[in-house]
């Protein structure tokens, strides 16, 4: 999968995409992560990207120009179209739903608003999707596309080896994850549930859906309420909720 990021930032964004299962996947060449800086593509001497907003008021707007040329310049860099999101509070909340659909396209580019954003008239014509990862204001749009990146990178095909399997993530089914366990067994701060040190695999899955469920329906009810649970997750979540009473 290739990533083009549009930023006036293009460094911070390469270096989130250099660490870590991201970084690897990039070495293993599974992932491509391209920047294209706005300030390259202004064609006037002070390579201005932004001008104050119409109708007045604080803060300025990125211009259509540079961006449009970097987008440009983008597109002309490798065949494959891509499918350009704009992060934005006024975006479409991420979901992992959506984080998988995402990680399944050949590519995508990301185009990072500073400022007060961006000029309508860009987005208008030139985005496909706009996406939020959260009911909050940053700086500038690059935090949330290196969130993007992270979450759909290391779902692709050999990112994350056996040990970090991604089928077992919270939200990977609708649930939030179960309590995990490191060494060492007794510690100051209490032991490990005996269930996981019994070998029982059918038990021990038993015990982590039963506390995904309860987990979820303690914290998160409002994700318990969008999934259909089958006779056997209601009736561990009911042995939840009863041992959670007493
Ligand atoms: N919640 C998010 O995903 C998010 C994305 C970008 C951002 N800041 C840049 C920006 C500000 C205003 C308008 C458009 C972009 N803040 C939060």
């Amino acid at each position: 999968m290739r990533i083009d990021v549009v930023s006036l930032f293009p460094d911070f964004v390469r270096q989130c995409a250099a660490v870590g299962v991201v970084g690897r996947a990039q070495q293993r060449e599974l992932l491509q992560v391209e920047t294209w800086n706005p300030r390259d593509y202004s064609s006037d001497r002070h390579r201005s990207v932004d001008s104050s907003s119409y109708g007045g008021g604080p803060g300025m707007v990125m211009m259509i120009e540079p961006l449009r040329a970097a987008l440009a310049a983008m597109r002309d860099a490798a065949p494959e179209p891509a499918h350009v999101i704009y992060l934005s509070p006024q975006g479409a909340r991420l979901t992992q739903g959506r984080v998988e659909a995402l990680a399944k396209l050949p590519r995508i580019a990301l185009l990072c608003g500073r400022y007060e954003g961006v000029d309508e008239r860009l987005l208008a014509h030139e985005v496909d999707e706009e996406l939020s990862i959260g009911d909050y204001v940053l700086s500038g749009g690059e935090l949330a596309a290196a969130v993007i990146i992270d979450a759909v990178g290391r779902l692709q095909d050999g990112a994350l080896n056996d040990a970090q399997s991604a089928e077992q993530d919270s939200f990977s089914d609708g649930l939030l994850d179960c309590p995990h366990y490191a060494r060492p067994v007794q510690d100051a701060l209490g032991t490990v549930p005996a269930v996981l040190l019994s070998g029982d695999h059918a038990a021990i899955a038993r015990w982590r859906l039963k506390q995904s469920l309860g987990r979820t329906w303690l914290r998160r009810p409002d994700l318990l309420s969008q999934r259909v649970l089958d006779a056997k997750s209601r009736a561990l979540l009911d042995e939840f909720r009863r041992e959670h009473a007493s």
